[in-house]
């Protein structure tokens, strides 16, 4: 049995296909290269090429009639990226995955996962979100995550397309095995911040105090990226008794994935100085520019449906990651 992941060299889809392999079945990887690395499609079924390839996906399922399932992970994900360039983020988040989605239901694949964003819900006064919070996404990123779920719910009405959307935040860690992990050797985000700090025995930088939570910090519900992978593993198995191949019923459904109760900014710290000792120096600072207070994601349906929760701690996903770190120097040193 095998899933085709798009996407697949990526940190997201890299991870989710050795959680596969790990349980039996065997992934198909289609990636660009443009962000992904080649090193991660080591010893997997690989092909080098565009989701919006017709002549390249048919080939794919021409090779393995076996494909039982689609993850659909190849996007661009950088959002301050996507403000400054929202026609190569429409244009790769929407075009290609309306191309994508054509190609698959002309070669019978009626059974996509797709790697979607909790980022496009407006949260709710006490900063969760549900899946039925109001959806507001508040940048190109998030809006062309939240226009390819439309469209695909048009071919799931159009053309019998099945659609899983697993809606994450902040995915941090590795691959416990440290197969895989992030790519990018300066990630900007907050535990990728902390991880140089830290290296260079420089204070980390607290940007924004005065926001209304806990602590005056903001919210990310930060997860541990395998936890992820298991949910589309949970997904997949259990595909059809989520939704039915036939029936009138809806064949789109939502599931938001997320630890319940977020994590702020000086609790990373803290977790952090937990996994590295006290030396590690934290400072306030100002908000960055357009930043927000943030959201935590409520996983009950999450529970329900694919009985799925969050196994690993904040701890292990900094401990994860700075192993990757060490283990990513090496990659590149090789
Ligand atoms: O050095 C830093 C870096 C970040 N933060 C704070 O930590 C919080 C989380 O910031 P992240 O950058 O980790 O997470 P964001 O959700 O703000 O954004 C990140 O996750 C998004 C995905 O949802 C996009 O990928 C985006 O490009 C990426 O920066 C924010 O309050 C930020 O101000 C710090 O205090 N210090």
């Amino acid at each position: 049995m095998k899933v085709l992941i798009t996407g697949g060299a990526g940190f997201i889809g890299s991870t989710i296909a050795s959680a596969f392999v790990e349980r039996g079945v065997t992934p198909v990887v289609l990636d660009s290269l443009i962000t992904g690395r080649q090193e991660f499609t080591a010893g997997k079924i690989f092909y080098q090429g565009d989701i919006g390839d017709g002549d390249l996906v048919d080939e794919i399922f021409r090779d393995h009639p076996d494909i039982i399932a689609t993850v659909h992970c190849a996007a661009l994900i950088v959002v301050p990226d996507s403000m400054t360039d929202p026609l190569r983020y429409y244009r790769v988040n929407l075009s290609k995955t309306l191309d994508l989605a054509g190609h698959l239901v002309r070669n019978g694949c009626d059974r996509m996962i797709f790697a979607s964003t909790a980022g496009m819900y407006r949260p709710e006064p006490d900063l969760s979100v549900t899946e039925t919070s109001f959806l507001e996404p508040q940048n190109p990123y998030t809006r062309s995550k939240m226009m390819a779920e439309l469209l695909l719910q048009d071919f799931g009405k159009a053309y019998g397309l099945r659609v899983i959307s697993l809606r994450y935040l902040n995915p941090i860690g590795a691959d416990p095995r440290l197969r895989t992990g992030l790519q990018n050797s300066k990630p900007t985000h907050a535990l990728g911040k902390m991880i140089e700090c830290y290296t260079l025995g420089v204070p980390f930088k607290i940007t924004g105090v005065d926001w209304e939570t806990r602590d005056g910090t903001a919210i990310r519900d930060y997860i541990h990226v395998w936890d992820i992978a298991r949910a589309f593993y949970e997904a997949a198995a259990r595909f059809d008794s989520i939704i039915p191949p036939v029936g009138d019923h809806s064949r789109y459904e939502v599931v938001n994935l997320g630890t319940g109760d977020g994590t702020t900014v000086r609790e990373l710290v803290a977790a952090f100085r937990e996994v590295v000792g006290d030396g590690f120096a934290a400072e306030d600072a100002p908000a960055r520019p357009g930043d927000v207070v943030g959201a935590y994601v409520d996983p009950a349906k999450a529970w329900d449906l694919l009985a799925w929760k969050p196994e690993y701690t904040i701890e292990d996903a900094i401990r994860h990651s700075l192993q990757w770190a060490d283990r990513r120097r090496e990659l590149d040193v090789a």
